[in-house]
């Protein structure tokens, strides 16, 4: 380009400059001939020339031929489309097909590609010419807000090495992001008027605070600044947080409550210890700081220190040494005893109940990167009743398969023990012999088992899978020490915790119904008040354990009404796209 303009200056004067040339012309007789000499000597030598011709090229280039793609979020509006198009797959073949295409990988890949690239802008960008500019100074923006209830949406800290008041991070989504004026790095050198310097942050914010009206900032720009892009990932979170009664909070009015269960959007992870993150359902508003994973993990193994100490001091003087398990070293028992403390003996046990069943406490759950599934047509995802033994599982699992037996179907469970007069091999169980239930439980194929009675019992994921490939919805309804056995990327199943009311309902309603406790085969009796007790208190224990893998739970207080909650979720389940672990997503 450069040699093109060079070209065009031996020939063409820029319209502009011939315009101040001839102007010049006419005022020679109003200044002295020295001023209009050097005027006129810069005005025509080559290299201003060549300089305006530059400018008015790019400035041609950004105006005129500017490719802007339409839009940037052609991936957000396929997810909405396909969530639309799955609610009417059933209805009509075109949506159908649209919905299979939407889902190809390939058309993924290139929607996402071309909203990456419709992110980025290519195109130079020339700054505005300062009106007046001393040599010797620094660049200095001057922004002008006008304050609001809503918070400015950026956070000020004091930069270690200068001792300068800095912007620290600037909130997506909020007012200082939205003006695109203030960006990270930025040093603050006055706020209304009132130089900052050697002031703290929190002096700064108090003269923020006691400002009406507009609020003048007088910035140093930062050298890298760059507009702020929008991370796409989704999390689960895993634990309940409440900026308010945080103590290492940066700012607590920028902070993001949440609860445990609840769908992220992280904005910015540029922050190795607060990362940025909206609730998905508020997709519009501002982000706010939440911890990130590495200091949540931080915390979590610092409570846990602190609290074995507290345990250990507890302890001193009845026990003379601590037993620790190392982390991650399950204590799930492959085979387990016949016998509880918890439960009287005559009910099968398929895992040790006794007080070791942890492990999962020993995981530090922050946050699980999730994603949209897609529901497959004809491949269902397994859907899993977990809840304290005697909750109802069992029940509410034999009413959905006895409405629609065709569609709904449980895996027949394996079992060791001779086959009984009267029962039909393949039809209460498939009888196996111990050598071959036990080889198979060493080659991992069982997600459920236990012994009873001298007698191996168990569930084997092909089982699942077989019913899976048929069609079939499979319901499960193991022992919630399955859970992690089951929750792989080949089963995908959708967890459901069944959760007892308070203990006064729950008695109320069992007596009502007259239920049968199951913890006695040869019993006919309803449940005691012991074991109603035990039943919150370990719904509360599940709950504690493996809360965060839930996808919904069910209270288990009114029959009909729980019934009622199991049919909508498995209607979900078939016909919509529901958060998953990411690593399910292909
Ligand atoms: N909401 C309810 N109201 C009244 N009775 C109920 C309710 N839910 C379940 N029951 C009854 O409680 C008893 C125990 O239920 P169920 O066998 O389904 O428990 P479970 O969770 O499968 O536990 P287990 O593995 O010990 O059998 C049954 O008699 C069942 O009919």
């Amino acid at each position: 380009m450069t040699a093109e303009v060079m070209a065009a200056n031996d020939t063409h004067w820029d319209p502009a400059l011939s315009k101040l040339i001839a102007s010049l012309k006419e005022a020679e007789s109003l200044s002295n001939d020295q001023e209009i000499d050097f005027l006129q000597t810069l005005l025509e030598s080559k290299e201003l020339n060549a300089l305006v011709n530059v400018h008015s090229k790019v400035a041609k280039v950004g105006r005129d031929d500017r490719l802007a793609p339409i839009l940037s979020t052609s991936g957000m509006i396929m997810c909405e489309v396909l969530e639309q198009l799955s609610q009417q797959c059933h209805l009509n073949e075109d949506c159908r097909e649209a919905f299979h295409l939407l889902q190809k990988p390939h058309l993924q890949s290139l929607l996402y590609a071309h909203d990456a690239i419709a992110q980025k802008d290519f195109y130079p960008h020339l700054p505005d010419l300062p009106i007046e500019m001393d040599e010797d100074e620094e660049t200095i923006k001057i922004v002008q807000l006008v304050k609001s209830n809503e918070p400015l949406g950026a956070t000020i800290k004091t930069d270690e090495e200068s001792g300068k008041i800095i912007i620290a991070r600037i909130m997506h989504g909020g007012a200082a992001d939205r003006s695109g004026l203030i960006h990270v790095g930025d040093e603050v050198i006055e706020v209304n008027g009132i130089n900052v310097e050697g002031k703290t942050p929190g002096d700064v914010l108090s003269i923020l605070q006691n400002s009406e009206g507009t609020i003048t900032f007088k910035l140093v720009p930062s050298d890298g600044r760059g507009a702020q892009r929008e991370s796409k990932v989704r999390v689960r979170a895993h634990f309940d947080y409440n900026p308010e009664v945080d103590p290492y909070i940066p700012c607590k009015e920028a902070g993001l409550a949440f609860q445990r269960g609840d769908i992220l959007h992280i904005v910015s992870q540029d922050d190795s210890y607060w990362w940025q993150a909206r609730r998905e359902s508020e997709r519009t508003a501002r982000a706010g700081l939440i911890p990130s994973r590495a200091l949540q993990e931080r915390r979590i193994l610092h409570e846990r220190t602190q609290r074995d100490v507290a345990d250990g001091e507890s302890k001193k003087g009845s026990c003379t040494s601590i037993c620790t398990t190392p982390p991650g070293s399950p204590r799930l028992r492959s085979s387990s005893s016949t016998s509880s403390c918890r439960q009287p003996k005559t009910k099968k046990i398929m895992y040790d109940l006794t007080e070791n069943d942890d492990f999962d406490r020993e995981l530090i759950a922050t946050y699980e990167e999730v994603a949209k599934l897609y529901p497959r047509p004809g491949i269902y995802r397994p859907v899993v009743l977990i809840g304290a033994p005697g909750v109802g599982r069992n029940e509410l699992r034999r009413r959905l398969i006895a409405r629609d037996p065709e569609k709904y179907r449980s895996p027949v469970p394996y079992t060791t023990r001779p086959m009984r007069t009267g029962e039909v091999a393949g039809r209460e169980y498939i009888f196996v012999s111990r050598e071959k239930m036990d080889a198979d439980i060493e080659a991992g194929k069982f997600i459920e088992h236990g012994e009873y009675k001298g007698h191996l019992y168990g569930t084997s994921a092909e089982s699942v899978k077989s019913i899976v490939n048929a069609g079939c919805v499979c319901l499960l309804s193991p022992h919630y020490q399955a859970i992690k056995a089951l929750r792989t990327v080949q089963l995908k199943p959708f967890l459901v915790h069944i959760k007892p009311p308070e203990f006064d309902e729950l008695k109320k309603t069992r007596t009502e119904a007259r239920a049968k406790s199951t913890f006695d085969e040869s019993n006919a009796r309803g449940f005691t008040d012991e074991e109603f007790t035990d039943m919150v208190k370990s719904s509360v224990r599940i709950d504690f354990l493996y809360g965060h893998f839930f996808d919904d739970e069910i209270l288990n207080a009114d029959l009909v009404t729980a019934f009622e909650k199991l049919v909508n979720i498995v209607q979900r389940v078939e016909n919509e796209p529901l958060w998953a672990p990411s690593s399910w997503v292909q």
